[in-house]
């Protein structure tokens, strides 16, 4: 084995040592024009790979915004160009675009298809328009239920959890920091999510953890955090996928040479253990004639009763995006806006005007129906995201055939591109004073200059596969946000405290410690 292994180190070597001499001498597309990302950048996808893998070193979307700084479109692997404008976006991610997904959504599928890994267009739009209807936002008000109880729970836990108001000096450091927002939020969204999505409560926020048990292949039993082990299988893939024809290749190796690594991957296998599990146990509730009117449904029947056409492998898939995507979001995007606005004092006291017009002297969790509506809440987390946008990783995708005009290039067919939400928010050309968090700039009336930010804007992507979870996040994030500012005041463990990120694929914060204790107005 290790005789293996050193032939292929010494192998690798060699190649590496050739690609620079490949490089000079072999530009098809002419790429070598634009900036790389880093010295590797033109040569190989590994440049990229190392670009995430030192993330805790210095946060990779900043990295990616610094080198965009410089050039609005910068080459990050051999076929792979990034850029930021808004009609960059719009060419590629836009409903006219003749771009498809590229071969990393490939290599992410697990087996089975969903609706974010499908590449052919037509399959896509088939099983979208199975799904669409379940998304739609009249389903609000139902899946307000769900969350008002969601809510209780979590309610009970900050109470118990709430200190003293501070003192008059302000000085946050005293006390005990004993709500942990990032936790449970995470809590919260994803169970909100299975509840939404399967018809299932899984009891967590009740519990104040996500303990599950699952069966192992031999029959034994354990018993797993859910969302660590969900998480693991982002942290095993995103930061070698980018080279995708190596990725298995990779993969094999740093299984070897990694124990945490390994872990991640045994990790992420007892997610699909449990969500294959919810996703049968969801079946058999149908099979026994329940009629529950979830995200799940529209896999099982069709509007007209007729059986839809998908296989038990790919509704598995879109149960594991579904929670996926719809608890880790809207996670990170609640524990940003909270952090914003406590750094914010002025943002957060004019929030706090709005809310307290809205409900009143009410005690509890806020009715969508009084909360709906509320622009300023509205800016602030569109201003979060702008800000640390949850999916940061840029999208890639592919041109077809006969290339595309990309902003201001020609971009010759089967090259990989993509937009860096990250770097396309900051854009100082449309963002006056961009890192600053500002939420009235999404307030203003003058419709040219909000048009232009709203197309550069890009969270939940664009066109035909932008996110179809929106109206599900807005209601969880906007009866969360209301009820939790009307109800509580919070400090950070002190006045300097800045949030720290790691990046694979979202950018989750690592962790938001808050002192939290309810307001006197309530
Ligand atoms: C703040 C919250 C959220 C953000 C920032 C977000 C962001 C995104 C982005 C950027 C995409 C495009 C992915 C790509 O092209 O690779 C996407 C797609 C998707 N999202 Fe979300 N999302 C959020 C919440 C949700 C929720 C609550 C759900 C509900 C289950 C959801 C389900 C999906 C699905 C199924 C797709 C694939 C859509 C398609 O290709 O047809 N997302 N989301």
């Amino acid at each position: 084995m290790i005789q293996d292994f050193s032939t292929l180190l010494a192998l690798s070597i060699f190649v590496v040592a050739l690609l620079p001499i490949v490089y000079h001498f072999y530009d098809p597309k002419g790429f070598r024009k634009y900036p790389t990302q880093n010295w590797l950048s033109g040569i190989s996808y590994l440049g990229y790979c190392w670009e995430v893998a030192r993330n805790h070193e210095h946060f990779h979307s900043h990295r990616l915004h610094e080198a965009h700084k410089r050039y609005p479109v910068m080459r990050v692997g051999p076929n792979w160009l990034s850029f930021t404008k808004a009609q960059a976006a719009k060419d590629i991610y836009g409903y006219t675009s003749s771009c498809s997904k590229a071969a990393i959504y490939d290599s992410l599928s697990g087996g089975g298809r969903h609706l974010v890994n499908i590449t052919e267009k037509s399959i896509h739009s088939g099983r979208r328009r199975m799904m669409a209807a379940a998304y739609a936002p009249r389903h609000s008000e139902k899946w307000e239920k769900g969350i008002a109880e969601s809510m209780a729970n979590l309610l009970l836990h900050m109470d118990e959890r709430c200190t003293g108001p501070l003192n008059d000096s302000h000085d946050a450091s005293l006390g005990e920091l004993g709500f942990e927002a990032m936790y449970w939020s995470n809590l919260y969204t994803y169970e909100v999510i299975i509840k939404i999505g399967l018809s299932q409560d899984m009891g967590w926020l009740k519990a104040g953890n996500d303990l599950v048990e699952i069966t192992n292949p031999d029959g034994t039993t354990k018993t797993i955090s859910a969302i660590q082990c969900l998480h693991a299988g982002s942290r095993a893939s995103a930061v070698l996928v980018w080279d995708t024809q190596r990725f298995p290749l990779y993969k094999h190796i740093a299984m070897r040479l990694s124990k945490s690594y390994a872990e991640h991957v045994k990790q992420a296998a007892d997610w699909r253990t449990l969500v294959t599990r919810m996703a049968r146990e969801r079946t058999v509730r149908f099979e026994a004639g329940e009629a529950l009117d979830d995200l799940f449904e529209p896999m099982m029947v069709g509007k007209g009763g007729e059986k839809p056409d998908i296989h038990d492998r790919d509704r598995i898939a879109e149960v594991d995006q579904m929670i996926n995507g719809g608890g880790d979001g809207p996670a990170i995007s609640l524990t940003c806006t909270l952090y914003h606005l406590i750094k914010n004092p002025a943002a957060l006291g004019r929030l706090r005007e709005e809310l307290d017009d809205a409900l009143g002297h009410s005690d509890g969790t806020a009715p969508w129906s009084k909360v709906r509506n509320l622009e300023y809440l509205k800016a602030c987390i569109d201003e979060s995201m702008r800000l640390l946008p949850p999916v940061a990783t840029d999208l890639l995708r592919k041109t077809a055939p006969e290339g595309l005009k990309v902003d201001t290039e020609m971009v010759p067919g089967n090259t990989i591109v993509s937009v860096s939400a990250y770097s396309a928010h900051r854009d100082p050309d449309v963002f006056d004073d961009p890192e600053t968090f500002r939420p009235e700039r999404w307030l203003i009336r003058g419709e040219d200059k909000l048009k232009e930010m709203r197309a550069v804007y890009i969270p939940f992507s664009l066109g035909t596969r932008a996110c179809i979870g929106r109206n599900i996040t807005t209601v969880l994030q906007t009866i969360f946000l209301s009820t939790l500012i009307k109800r509580y005041e919070f400090a950070l463990p002190n006045p300097d405290w800045e949030m720290e990120f790691e990046e694979y694929f979202n950018l989750w914060p690592i962790q938001l410690p808050l002192r939290i204790w309810r307001r006197a107005t309530t």
